[in-house]
């Protein structure tokens, strides 16, 4: 019998398209980017991809027409809740926030009372005006929801905020964040068993990706005298390695440092005596 392939929802077209296909190549799984069909037969791992609209796709996986999806967590929030969370992947960050126009004051979440919310997400909102004792008057819209305001439609927005340009362009000011949101691996309540084996092969993968996005690799020279200071700057998996040089009396060191604290630590290596300091991504780390 013909082993069952993982079905994966990956957004059609959109902001979580090609980080979505970036991040399953990296896992060594390469697959057509969607632009024509919207069904694509992986060429080196059991996986069939499905090209869909991210707002249906909660409903696929609950229904398990596919075991998996790549989605932003905001949506989960928005319309499934119930949905579990593999992975976080670390890519897609944003917020979504409440912002009303520039000129106007704010004081508290009470100034919303009353007041008319435009939003795609309405039952994020719903969720947070009840949290927060509100009664607002929220008007759905599907895209373009910051130019809401400046047509006299609505008060204030709840919409996603990234660099905060389209607020900026629209004349709006974020006020409060509802929630922080990045891209997700989803699982359908109703994966078969049968493929409980690959999907934790893909988890792994994914893992080992994302370990290696937030490292670095770097290797140092220095002087055999400073070797013990260097080495307790250093944060490394286990312990870092130290190898001769040719040159008498140095040694190269060679570690790996998590990009959040990579400048902090290369500073105190200098101090400390380390040179010819060379750093490079990684591609995969298995721990
Ligand atoms: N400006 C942004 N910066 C970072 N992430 C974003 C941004 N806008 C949206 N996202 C994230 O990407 C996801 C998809 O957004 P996008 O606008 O591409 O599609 P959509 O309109 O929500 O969905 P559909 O596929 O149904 O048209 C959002 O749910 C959010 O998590
Ligand atoms: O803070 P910024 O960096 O400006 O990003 C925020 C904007 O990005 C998203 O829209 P998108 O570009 O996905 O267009 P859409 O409305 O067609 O979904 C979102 O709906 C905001 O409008
Ligand atoms: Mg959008």
């Amino acid at each position: 019998m013909e082993e069952r392939k993982i079905k994966i929802a990956i957004q059609k077209s959109g902001r979580l398209n090609e980080d979505s296909l970036k991040i399953l190549k990296d896992c060594g799984i390469s697959v057509d980017n969607g632009r024509d069909q919207l069904k694509a037969l992986a060429r080196n791992f059991p996986m069939e991809v499905l090209y869909l609209r991210n707002g249906d796709i909660p409903q696929y996986l609950r229904d398990g027409v596919v075991d998996l999806a790549i989605v932003g967590e905001n949506l989960l929030f928005e319309k499934g809740s119930d949905l579990q969370v593999i992975e976080k992947l670390g890519f897609s960050k944003c917020k979504v926030s409440l912002a009303i126009p520039k000129g106007q004051t704010y004081n508290s979440i009470q100034d919303l009372e009353g007041k008319r919310i435009a939003t795609s997400y309405p039952n994020t909102v719903k969720e947070f005006l009840q949290r927060e004792n509100i009664n607002a008057d929220l008007h759905i819209i599907n895209g373009s929801v910051e130019i809401a305001p400046n047509i006299g439609l609505a008060d204030a927005i709840v919409d996603i905020v990234s660099s905060g340009s389209t607020l900026f362009k629209n004349n709006l000011k974020e006020v409060t964040t509802l929630m922080r949101s990045e891209a997700v691996l989803v699982a359908s309540p109703e994966i078969p068993q049968e493929i409980n084996a690959l999907v934790e092969k893909l988890k792994f993968r994914i893992q080992s990706v994302l370990n290696a996005r937030e490292s670095k690799y770097v290797l140092l020279n220095a002087p055999n005298d400073k070797i013990d200071d260097i080495i307790a700057l250093l944060p490394g998996m286990r312990s870092p390695t130290v190898l001769p040089l040719a040159q008498k009396g140095w040694s190269s060191i060679h570690t790996v440092i998590h990009k959040d604290r990579f400048w902090e630590v290369i500073d105190e290596l200098r101090a400390k005596g380390a040179e010819g300091i060379l750093v490079s991504p990684i591609e995969k780390l298995v721990v």
